[in-house]
């Protein structure tokens, strides 16, 4: 215990297991209502539930599609299909892509069904390791006794476990450096009330969910020192893709003097994509929008936009968290010095 208020952590929530000869899911459709475990046996399943976001969150995703591979070892699948497949499943997030051109490489290196087991499995263990440094590193950025606020789900849900953003807000409440968050609901999937919350709660770290329009509101009032949020895609300006909200949060905080971190592993880096204006933005249904919890809401008739990421430019970022390392105020040059192999 480093003060009064540090915590002990549990973090016991795994919701991608690999079980030998199938994948399982936690269901993150059916958080907090229902705890429904979802097994997927070839590449088709897993590409279904990455599409209807049963797995989400960017390194979560591309774990589960470096199964989804492995799977299709086993059933003796046509692998280019395979990886096809899965790679067209979502096209923001870019971990997606690089776990499957981990995989396609040890394809082309000759690897069997068992070397293929062997990658995938290392690309989880990796990411729960950048998480849990990751955490150790954003919580040094944080003045003991802080309140901070996050967007969407970063957390083991997320990721393979421990989390990202949500990561930083473990190991700083554990260090007692954070005292109090503030999870923004993230409509329309609701990820933070459904899904941050449901974390935090198990942890018992002390949370308090807001409408996603109360943000600023909050900033004003002086109640928060930081942003804290993971990332789909980060270019090699720095500029970030992630959850739709996070710009916006991004220009308050800026007016408010409240400081701004994005959490991801290097898996979430994208050197080849030179800046945000090329990331590709997710456009989900318009249904996501028009109903709540499958209830319709909006008038019939009525017409919705629903792109679910922004690109929060580099010049709002106080500080990138990667594995690697912390670059505040990133630039080309410093991302290029970091990530640049
Ligand atoms: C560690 S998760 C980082 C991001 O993937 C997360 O913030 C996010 O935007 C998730 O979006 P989702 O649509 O739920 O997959």
């Amino acid at each position: 215990m480093t003060n009064a208020s540090s915590k002990q952590i549990h973090d016991t929530i795994r919701a991608v297991q690999w079980h030998g000869d199938h994948l399982r899911l936690l269901d993150q459709r059916l958080l907090p209502a229902e705890e429904k475990w979802l097994d997927c046996r070839d590449a088709t399943a897993v590409t279904l539930a990455i599409k209807d976001l049963a797995v989400r969150g960017a390194p979560a995703i591309g774990i589960a599609a470096a199964w989804g591979v492995v799977l299709a070892a086993q059933q003796g699948e046509v692998l280019d299909q395979a990886l096809a497949q899965l790679r067209a499943a979502r096209p923001t997030a870019v971990n997606l892509m690089w776990a499957l051109d981990r995989m396609k490489a040890r394809i082309a290196a000759g690897a069997d069904t068992a070397a293929l087991e062997r990658e995938a499995q290392a690309i989880q263990d990796e990411d729960l390791a950048a998480n849990r440094h990751m955490g150790e590193l954003g919580a040094a950025l944080i003045v003991p006794g802080s309140s901070v606020m996050t967007h969407c789900n970063t957390g083991s849900l997320a990721t393979s476990g421990y989390g990202t953003a949500l990561g930083v807000i473990r190991a700083g409440v554990a260090a007692g450096r954070i005292n109090q968050v503030y999870a923004g609901e993230t409509r329309p999937w609701q990820q933070g009330a459904r899904l941050t919350m449901w974390e935090l709660v198990r942890d018992g770290i002390p949370a308090k969910l807001i409408a996603d329009s109360a943000a600023s509101h909050l900033m004003k009032a002086g109640e928060v020192k930081w942003v804290i949020v993971g990332a789909d895609r980060i270019a090699a300006n720095g500029d970030t893709a992630n959850k739709i909200g996070t710009y916006q949060l991004a220009i308050a905080a800026r007016h408010h003097g409240v400081k701004f971190m994005v959490v991801a592993p290097s898996s979430t880096v994208d050197m080849a994509t030179v800046s945000g204006d090329d990331i590709e933005i997710e456009l989900r249904d318009a249904a996501e929008l028009l109903s709540v919890a499958g209830r319709r809401t909006v008038v019939e008739g009525a017409e919705a936009w629903n792109p679910v990421f922004d690109v929060t430019p580099a010049s709002l970022i106080d500080a990138i968290v990667t594995e690697r390392g912390v670059i505040e105020h990133p630039t080309t040059e410093c991302m290029r010095a970091v990530f640049s192999e």
